[in-house]
C-alpha cells in the first residue's frame, strides 16, 4: 500500500484563493486586514516562516506590518513593540513568532497582546475560550492538521488519535479541539515522559507528530491504513528539513502529510485565515 498524500500546498492555495475574494469584499466595506508580525533574533527557520506569511499576505490582500528586533532584544523591548501593536489601528491582527530568545518571558509577551489581535489564538485568553468551547481564533497547525484530514475525509470521529508532542503551537490545543463535540475523537497525548510510545501509535488511527524528532515514528509502529501527519521539524546542518515520521511510513499508512510540504503551508493559510475573519466581524 502507498499513502494518499494529504497535500497542504494545493490546499493551502485552495484557501487563499477563498480568501482573496473575502479580502476584496472587505476592501470595499473600507475594511483592509493587516497582518503584524514581531520576529525577535535571527534563527533563520523563524525567518523563512515570517517571510512566507508576508508573501502569503500579498498573494491574498492583506497589508503587512512587520517588526523585527535583535537576538539581544530585552522583555521590555519587545512588550514595547506589542503595545505598539495593540494600538496600531493598521494592524487588525498579529502574531509574535515562537520561539522567542532564551531568557524572554515567552507567557508574559502573550499575556500583553491585546486579545481581540490575536492571529495565533494563542492568547492565554483565546486559548481559555478553547478549553471552554467558546468561539476563539484558533491555533493555526492544529486547525491546519484537521482541515487536512477533512478536506480528504479521514474520519475523525470517534477515531483513537496520538499526538506526540506537548509544545503551545500544536501539542496542547491539538487534543482540545480534537475532543470538541464537532470532532468527538479519541485522544492519547504522548511525550518525552511516555513509557511505550511504540504501543500507543500501534493503537492510533490518527498520528499527529510534533515533538521535533527526526524520523521518531518508523513503518512498525503504524498501523496499516492510519493517517500520519508529520509535524515535527528538524534540520540537518545543511538546513534540510527531515520530519519527526520516517520515510518508510507511506509504505504502511492510508494517508501521510509530507515534510515540507503538508502541515507547514496549512499553518500559514489557517493564519490568514484567523485575520479575515476577525477583520469580517469587526466590518459586521
Ligand atoms: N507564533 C507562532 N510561532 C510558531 C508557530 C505558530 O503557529 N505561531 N508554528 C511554528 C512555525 N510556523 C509558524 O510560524 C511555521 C512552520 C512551517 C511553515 C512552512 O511553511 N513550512 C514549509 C517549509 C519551509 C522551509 O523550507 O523551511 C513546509 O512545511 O512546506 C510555516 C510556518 C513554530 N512557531
Amino acid at each position: 500500500m502507498t499513502a494518499q498524500i494529504l497535500d497542504g500546498k494545493a490546499t493551502a492555495a485552495a484557501i487563499k484563493s477563498d480568501l482573496t475574494a473575502r479580502v476584496a469584499a472587505l476592501k470595499e466595506k473600507g475594511v483592509t486586514p493587516g497582518l503584524g508580525t514581531i520576529l525577535v533574533g535571527n534563527d533563520p527557520g523563524s525567518q523563512k516562516y515570517v517571510a512566507g506569511k508576508h508573501r502569503d499576505c500579498a498573494q491574498v490582500g492583506i497589508a503587512s506590518i512587520q517588526r523585527e528586533l535583535p537576538e539581544t532584544a530585552t522583555q521590555e523591548e519587545i512588550e514595547m513593540v506589542v503595545r505598539d501593536l495593540n494600538e496600531d489601528p493598521a494592524c487588525t491582527g498579529y502574531i509574535v513568532q515562537l520561539p522567542l530568545p532564551k531568557g524572554i518571558d515567552e507567557n508574559r509577551i502573550l499575556e500583553l497582546m491585546d486579545p481581540d489581535k490575536d492571529a495565533d489564538g494563542l492568547h492565554p485568553m483565546n486559548l481559555g475560550r478553547l478549553v471552554l468551547n467558546e468561539p476563539a481564533p484558533l491555533p493555526c497547525t492544529p486547525n491546519g492538521v484537521l482541515t487536512l484530514l477533512r478536506r480528504y475525509g479521514v474520519e475523525i470521529k470517534g477515531a483513537e488519535v496520538v499526538v506526540v508532542g506537548r509544545g503551545v503551537t500544536i501539542g496542547r490545543p491539538m487534543p482540545l479541539m480534537l475532543t470538541r463535540r464537532s470532532e468527538n475523537a479519541t485522544v492519547t497525548q504522548c511525550h518525552t515522559g511516555t513509557r511505550d510510545l511504540s504501543a500507543h501509535l500501534k493503537r492510533a488511527d490518527i498520528i499527529v507528530a510534533a515533538a521535533g524528532s527526526a524520523h521518531l515514528v518508523r513503518p512498525e509502529d503504524v498501523k496499516p491504513g492510519a493517517a500520519v501527519l508529520d509535524v515535527g521539524v528538524s534540520r540537518t546542518a545543511e538546513g534540510k528539513i527531515v520530519g519527526d515520521v520516517h520515510p518508510g511510513v507511506a509504505e504502511v499508512a492510508g494517508w501521510i502529510s509530507p515534510n515540507p510540504g503538508g502541515v507547514g503551508p496549512m499553518t500559514r493559510a489557517q493564519l490568514l485565515v484567523n485575520v479575515v475573519e476577525a477583520a469580517e466581524r469587526s466590518a459586521g
